[in-house]
């Protein structure tokens, strides 16, 4: 087990909101083949905050969340987790640390129980490692937590049924108690409302509005009734440069930002 203490002593300059940043990244650049997708990037996220990146199509954002959670080693630049320092290092590293991602639906198993699916991320350090020769006796130490989990994202009556059967939005729901089984310092959540209908993403919204307690949310999210219920900064990227950073009640009416949108189909409203 990693030591928290390994690195230099965490820094704690303010971010633009003002406050302590949990996580940050430096001029952080992603090439492929020449072609950069995320192209010096900085980014300061507060702790205990709900961040968002957004933009059009292809600005970098997938590029970016996946290099903040070490599923992308950078071409250069740094991210920081309070004094750690994050890039180059494999994402189980990164999650044992207290950085963790959801998952998207595809990483379910149809077969297996929700309450399964918990008690395994429970059981595995990082939750990125599944190991299905653990025995009924051993998750059984997991069965209180798991329930818990399964409460809080609204599948308490839904533990016990294959997970092939749920519905989608059920189902991005048990991925974010996977996320939780870590008990992340930070969340990111990579487009947690994509294909749901009105009432699953207002369900999402009260549900991710729950689950922020206590700890930072970074979240790609195209749905921008989304982002203007949850998030207190937004970031813009565009060609994989930062447009502009801000709260969404400053961003929504820059003009640079109407601009990237234009053409788009996710416009920001
Ligand atoms: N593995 C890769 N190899 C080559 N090019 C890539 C790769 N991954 C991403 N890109 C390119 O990098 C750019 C940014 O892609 P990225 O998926 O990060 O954007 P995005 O903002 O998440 O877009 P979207 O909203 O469509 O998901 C795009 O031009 C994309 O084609």
């Amino acid at each position: 087990m990693e030591s928290r203490r390994e690195h230099d002593a965490p820094s704690a300059s303010a971010t633009p909101g003002g406050s302590v940043p949990a996580l940050t990244a430096r001029g952080l650049v992603r090439e492929f083949r020449g072609f950069r997708a995320v192209d010096g990037v900085d980014l300061d996220v507060a702790e205990g905050g709900v961040h968002a990146l957004v933009g059009p199509n292809g600005a970098g954002k997938t590029t970016l969340f996946n290099l903040l959670t070490g599923f992308l080693k950078p071409t250069a630049g740094s991210v920081r987790l309070g004094g750690h320092e994050l890039a180059g290092r494999s994402p189980e590293a990164i999650a044992r640390l207290g950085v963790a991602r959801s998952f998207q639906i595809t990483s379910l198993f149809a077969e297996l129980t929700p309450r399964r699916h918990v008690e395994l991320a429970l059981a595995s350090p990082t939750g990125l490692g599944w190991r299905f020769w653990r025995s009924d006796r051993a998750l059984a130490r997991f069965a209180g937590r798991a329930g818990e989990l399964l409460d809080q994202v609204g599948l308490a009556g839904h533990g016990d049924v294959p997970a092939g059967s749920l519905s989608y939005g059920s189902k991005r729901a048990l991925e974010l108690a996977l996320a939780l089984a870590l008990n992340p310092q930070v969340l990111l959540l990579d487009e947690p409302t994509a294909g749901m209908g009105v009432e699953d993403v207002d369900r999402t919204i009260e549900l991710i509005g729950r689950i922020r307690t206590g700890r930072t949310v970074v979240l790609v999210e195209h749905n921008m009734n989304v982002v203007a219920s949850l998030a207190e900064r937004v970031t813009v990227l565009q060609h994989g440069k930062v447009l502009i950073e801000g709260p969404y009640a400053e961003i929504r009416h820059d003009p640079r930002v109407i601009t990237a949108y234009l053409g788009d189909s996710h416009a920001v409203r």
